[in-house]
């Protein structure tokens, strides 16, 4: 990989009307590493990573993916896995066909569809409707999906959300084989217990930035869980959503 960081985000500010959801927040995902971006409701999770990939254009400041604004970053869509909430498949259509669709969008093989499939598990059902699949097998299916242009980088809004036990040490042991072939995985996530679990490096994120760095470095200045580190980060919770 030429450039040093996967992803960068320098000063990024989104305004809507009122309310600012990210404040000047600036962090780098290193490659090859699991990085978690944390945070509660409404603290600007998901509206990071949308600017990260051109969904929402920044007030202020910018975010680069492997050097460039992802609109400008050639094969973008191949390069870059993205499960998000937004994309609603065609009504009725199987997990199969709608992967199929992707595969054609992408330009990648159709036999890439029964290879993503295979790897996360859910081959078995893909002749299914999707409007049938539970939560967990559309986590894996939306997972498929990003997986389908083999990409360096993964987009992964809340991958956890609706997954089982079994479902999420499945998540925590892909994530990590997915690293391990050397792809550098960008996840957001309200699951503590489960982050500490899974990444390599921690940004937490409350409208401003709180922390970036490797997680050990995060839990291991005090000798505490992941949880109570993010507690004094953020400051405990009002009942108010996206408190300075
Ligand atoms: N399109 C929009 N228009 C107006 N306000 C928005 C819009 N998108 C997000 N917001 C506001 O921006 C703030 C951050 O929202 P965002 O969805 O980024 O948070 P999040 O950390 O992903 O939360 P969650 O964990 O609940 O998904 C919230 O106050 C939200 O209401």
């Amino acid at each position: 990989m030429s450039t040093a960081t996967a992803a960068e985000f320098r000063g990024l500010t989104k305004r809507f009307g009122d309310v600012t959801a990210v404040e000047d927040v600036s962090f780098s995902v290193r490659p090859g590493r699991i990085t978690g971006l944390l945070g509660r409701n409404g603290a600007g999770k998901t509206t990071t990573l949308r600017m990260l990939l051109g969904l929402a254009q920044p007030s202020a400041g910018k975010a680069t993916v492997f050097g460039s604004p992802y609109q400008e970053l050639p094969d973008a869509a191949r390069r870059v896995g993205v499960s998000m909430d937004g994309v609603a498949p065609i009504p009725g259509t199987t997990g199969y066909r709608d992967l199929l669709i992707w595969a054609r969008m992408l330009g990648v093989p159709g036999a890439r569809v029964d290879a993503v499939l295979e790897q996360v598990g859910i081959a078995g059902s893909a002749n299914r409707k999707l409007n049938g699949y539970s939560t967990g097998m559309r986590q894996r299916h939306a997972l498929a999906a990003a997986l389908l242009a083999d990409p360096e980088l993964l987009v992964l809004d809340e991958p956890a959300n609706g997954l089982d036990p079994d479902g999420i040490r499945w998540l925590r042991d892909f994530l990590r084989s997915l690293a391990d072939e050397g792809r550098t995985i960008l996840l957001s996530s309200h699951l503590l217990a489960e982050v500490e679990q899974t990444v390599d490096d921690v940004v937490i994120l409350q409208r401003t930035l709180r922390y970036s760095g490797p997680l050990d470095e995060l839990v291991s200045q005090k000798q505490e869980s992941l949880e109570n580190r993010f507690f004094d980060l953020v400051g405990a919770a009002t009942g108010g959503q996206n408190d300075a």
